[in-house]
Order: structure tokens, then sequence, then C-alpha cells
């Protein structure tokens, strides 16, 4: 057993915004995690989408199959990915669904309304609303910068949030004996931050210092209601390493397990580079940190987290 972590907790409904920007940038400076509660998503939309998504993984693999993954939109199997392309293994164990923005929802899949009542709904309410939470809290994560609340829309990077909406799946019955088997293997996520809901089976783990070795894993105990809100590599470049992406991975433990991650990505245009407020003489914008474009540094990654058998449905976004 790992030791478990204790995240900080923070108030989205909280109306004092200084003292909650505050908390903000000190749980984004340390680690980078944090539980999020009061975050306007109706516990019962919690619960219908875990039992939608059970629905979905449930269908036999042939129907499942029908909705493989296009566009980075759809289904994507068993070993499909692996986040640690350093890995041995075929790829995680862990299949998904992903649903991207509703401002092209054309390009989504979804089941039909015979095969699977209400799932459409039901994802694209809580596509919307955990993208408003999202948004309230990208407004305080600014404000945790020094910068005004409504920086990062001004700098155009929320106009078209390419934010993506991924129900998990980890089957209880893997054998994770073997080396290099992982429900999602070490990895940090890729763009502003993540909204995460767990059901509560554990398997999440944090590494704080992945240079260290050996390297440290601790159990990050789910919060019921609450989502566990990550940092990400593009964040992470834009504060020029201020605030941390962490990398974490998910263990498998002989344990059926569901999460739903929703990514929140700036739109496909925006170029991520170091903001002012964040470096200085003493601290200069790292070499290795050069401004991107957002969609092409995600294409980039997403090509390198695709293993051979996933090959066939590249990601184009
Ligand atoms: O399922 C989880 O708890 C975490 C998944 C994750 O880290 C990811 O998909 O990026
Ligand atoms: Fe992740």
């Amino acid at each position: 057993m790992s030791k478990a972590i204790q995240l900080p907790i923070i108030d989205l409904s909280s109306e004092d915004r200084v003292s909650t920007a505050n908390s903000i940038r000190q749980a984004c400076l340390d680690l980078g995690f944090f539980y999020l509660v009061n975050h306007g998503v109706e516990e019962e939309l919690l619960k219908k989408v875990f039992e939608q998504s059970k629905k979905f993984f449930s269908l036999p693999v042939e129907e499942k199959k029908k909705f493989a993954v296009k566009n980075h939109r759809g289904y994507t199997e068993m070993y499909d990915e692996k986040l640690d392309n350093s890995l041995k293994a075929k790829g995680d164990s862990k299949e998904g669904f992903y649903v991207g923005t509703l401002a092209e929802n054309h390009q989504n899949q979804w089941p039909s309304e015979e095969d699977l009542p209400s799932w459409r709904s039901t994802m694209e309410a809580y596509y919307e609303k955990v993208l408003s939470a999202g948004m309230k809290l990208i407004s305080l994560v600014a404000l945790a910068l020094n910068l005004d609340e409504d920086f990062f829309q001004k700098l155009g990077a929320l106009n078209e949030p390419m934010a993506f909406l991924r129900l998990l799946h980890y089957p209880g019955d893997v054998d994770s004996s073997r080396e290099g088997v992982y429900g999602a293997s070490a990895h940090s996520d890729y763009g502003m931050l993540t909204l995460l809901l767990t059901d509560g089976v554990p398997g999440l783990q944090v590494c704080r210092e992945k240079s260290k070795q050996p390297q440290v894993w601790e159990d990050v105990p789910s919060m019921s209601g609450a989502f566990i809100v990550n940092i990400g590599d593009m964040m992470e470049r834009w504060t020029n390493c201020l605030f941390r992406s962490t990398m974490h991975r998910v263990m498998l433990t002989g344990e059926e397990r569901y999460s739903v991650a929703f990514f929140v990505e700036p739109n496909k245009d925006c170029i991520v580079e170091c903001l002012e407020s964040c470096c200085s003489e003493s601290c200069p914008p790292r070499y290795r940190f050069p401004p991107i474009r957002s969609s092409d540094y995600l294409e980039e990654r997403f090509r390198l987290a695709a293993t051979a058998s996933a090959e066939n449905h590249r990601i184009n976004i």
C-alpha cells in the first residue's frame, strides 16, 4: 500500500475570490492537484453519467467498435493507448469513449436513442455543466497568477475551447502481476486543466518528483461529489513551470473501476508561450518550452500515446 496524500479543497462557490485564488495558487505551486467542491454540477447528473457510461461499456465489443474513434471522438479499445510510451507493455489496460466540443457536435459519435436512451442528452448536459465549472475555475486560476480574471478569454484561448469529455473503464479481471501493466501508465495531462470524477474505487496515484529515484507514488483518495482537478502541461508552459503539471497513473487493483475525465484545452490556434507575469530577468522563459500552437502540441502528444493497434484511427483535430 502507498501512502495516501491529502489534497487541498477549493470551494468554487466561495464569494471570497481573492482568498480562493490564493488557495489555488498555493495548490498549483505545490502539486497542481486539488479537490473542487460546490462546482455546480448536481449529484444527480454525476450519478447519471456513471450509469450511462456503464451501459455503454457493457455492450459487446463488436457493438462498441462501431463507434471506433474518428477525429478523436468515439470509442478507444483496450491497449489503444500507452500514456508512458517508454514501457514495453502492449498498452494501457483501459477502454474509453471521447466526446469532443459540442460546438462541432456533428463530429461526435452517439449511440442511438433506441439502443441507449438518454445517453446523448446525459453526456451533453454533463459536458456543458463541467465546461462551465471549468471556465469559472480558469478565471480564478488567472487571478491566482496575478492576471485579470478574464485574461485567458481576452487572449482568445477560450472562445472555442477544445474540451474533451472522456469516459474511462478499467476492467477488474486484468492480470496486473506482469511488469508494466497499468490502467493508465505514468503521464502528465496535456492541456490547461483536467476535472476528474471517479467512482470511489482506488487506483489513482501521483508522483511528486519524477526525477527522484526510486520514484515515490502516493494514493489520491476520491472525495464523494468533488472533482479531482489537476494542472496540465500547457498551463505549466504558460506559467514557466510555476504551476505544476504532476505525473500520475492508475493502478489496477482487481476491482473494476470507472472514471470520467474532462480535459480543458485552449482553442486550436492559441499560441501557448511563457506569460509575462511568470518570467523575469532572474527567471527567463525556459528554453525547452518555445511558443507552440495548441493543436500542434496536442496532436503530437496524442500521436506519441497511440499504440500500433490504434494507428488506423489516428487522431486528427
Ligand atoms: O482514471 C483516472 O482516475 C485518471 C485518468 C487519467 O489520468 C487520464 O485519463 O489522463
Ligand atoms: Fe491523466
